[in-house]
């Protein structure tokens, strides 16, 4: 769905647990853009929906994992080339905080820290960066 600046609206999903956050391969579909690039759950509102619904929505979907949407952290516009994008980036949790993601779903908990070693889509710069930053304060 298209917001008031004509950018299609994503919402992505933290979801983060002792230092990990979910990431997986974007899996390589007609029509899907970036395929092999990690990404972080997510993807675009539907008519009406709100960025945060539809982060929770694609978590469940993407991850089998029921999740609590926290704060929002960051909302980042980008160009690519299949178009304008705005990027709904909040943190997030299992509700059962010993869950797993579903087998087959692709997703692994990856250390913050090593999120800088990782290729993602070039519009995560700012929101790995502050992951990382803040993965040192933790360390340090
Ligand atoms: N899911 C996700 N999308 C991201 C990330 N970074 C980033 O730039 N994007 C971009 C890629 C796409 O332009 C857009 C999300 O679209 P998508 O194609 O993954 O979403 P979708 O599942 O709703 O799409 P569709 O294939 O069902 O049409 O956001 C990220 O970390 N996770």
């Amino acid at each position: 769905m298209a917001g008031a600046t004509g950018a299609t609206r994503v919402g992505i999903g933290l979801i983060a647990r002792g230092g990990r956050v979910l990431i997986r391969r974007r899996p390589p579909r007609p029509g899907s853009p970036m395929p092999g690039l990690w990404e972080f759950p997510g993807g675009k509102c539907e008519p009406g929906e709100s960025p945060e619904a539809a982060a929770a929505r694609e978590c469940r979907e993407e991850t089998g994992l029921l999740v609590e949407i926290g704060r929002r952290r960051r909302v980042v516009t980008h160009r690519y080339p299949h178009g304008l994008v705005e990027l709904h980036y909040f943190d997030a949790r299992p509700a059962d905080p010993g869950a797993e993601p579903e087998a087959g779903s692709g997703f692994i908990w990856a250390p913050v820290a090593d999120l800088p070693n990782l290729s993602f889509p070039e519009a995560n710069a700012p929101i790995l960066a502050e992951l990382a930053s803040s993965s040192d304060e933790e360390a340090g």
